[in-house]
């Protein structure tokens, strides 16, 4: 689903991701962590095109986003991405929010997009929000809102960059719940950047480990968590898990 060969990503003189080489099937669930300016949202962000490499190839949906002439909207339908900051439509009702993409991208009928779109709002526990504006609703709720808009688009891969860095200590373990929900259809294929350690643990078949913009460790999630190879991870381990 998503393989990354030999890619470099520079911003400016600033190396930001060194020769990364990294293949994700379809259905897996993949988290990344590591050190503040490791490069984990730059890489995360690379897959659906909001960051360009510089080098390398970077295969997602047989589709190659080094080369120049990869058409991003055909990327950016397949793969979906929920953001730290929600980036919902503050002047639209969360229905509409969810229907928006599906109408205005897959061309689909009203009757269908709201019977999708209600659904989904009921699988994030929120079936009777239709009708609100973001702004009445907390954090939480708009991350569930922002995760039933990208499941709208029925995507083969979501990508969820630090989706609970925002959110009140209180609110993050139903996001991180309806996560989990979407990581056990063995169809989709997840890339998680956290700080949730519980989650990583629990949920993901793999997990990336990445220091100063390198892949350092990529082993199963059981294996990184009882016995990291590298040190930093050891390190880094050591210290998020004491916090
Ligand atoms: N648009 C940009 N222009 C220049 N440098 C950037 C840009 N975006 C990120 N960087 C730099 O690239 C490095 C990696 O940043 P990135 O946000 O990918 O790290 P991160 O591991 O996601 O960090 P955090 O956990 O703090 O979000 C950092 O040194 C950052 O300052």
């Amino acid at each position: 689903m998503i393989e990354f060969k030999n890619v470099e990503k520079y911003y400016g003189d600033f190396h930001a991701l060194t020769n990364i080489n990294l293949k994700i099937e379809s259905g897996e669930t993949v988290v990344l962590i590591g050190p503040s300016g490791s490069g984990k949202s730059t890489l995360i962000r690379t897959v659906n095109g909001l960051e360009t490499v510089e080098g390398g190839e970077l295969i997602v949906n047989d589709q190659d986003l080094a080369n120049k002439k990869t058409d991003m909207n055909r990327i950016r339908k397949n793969v979906g991405m929920v953001f730290q900051h929600f980036n919902l439509y503050e002047n639209k009702t969360v229905l509409e929010n969810i229907m928006l993409a599906p109408r205005l991208v897959l061309k689909r009928n009203k009757s269908e997009n709201e019977k999708i779109a209600q659904a989904l709002l009921a699988k994030v526990g929120l079936a009777d929000k239709g009708n609100s504006y973001p702004k009445q609703l907390s954090g939480g709720q708009k991350q569930r809102v922002a995760i039933a808009r990208s499941l709208a688009m029925k995507p083969k891969a979501l990508l969820f960059d630090e989706p609970t860095s925002a959110l009140d200590p209180e609110m993050i373990g139903d996001v991180l719940n309806v996560m989990k929900d979407i990581a056990k259809d063995s169809d989709m294929t997840m890339l998680v950047v956290t700080h949730e350690m519980g989650f990583a643990k629990q949920v993901a078949d793999r997990v990336i480990f990445m220091d100063s913009g390198k892949i350092l460790e990529d082993a199963p999630s059981a294996q990184f968590f009882d016995n990291p190879k590298e040190p930093r991870a050891k390190q880094f381990l050591s210290q998020v898990l004491n916090h």
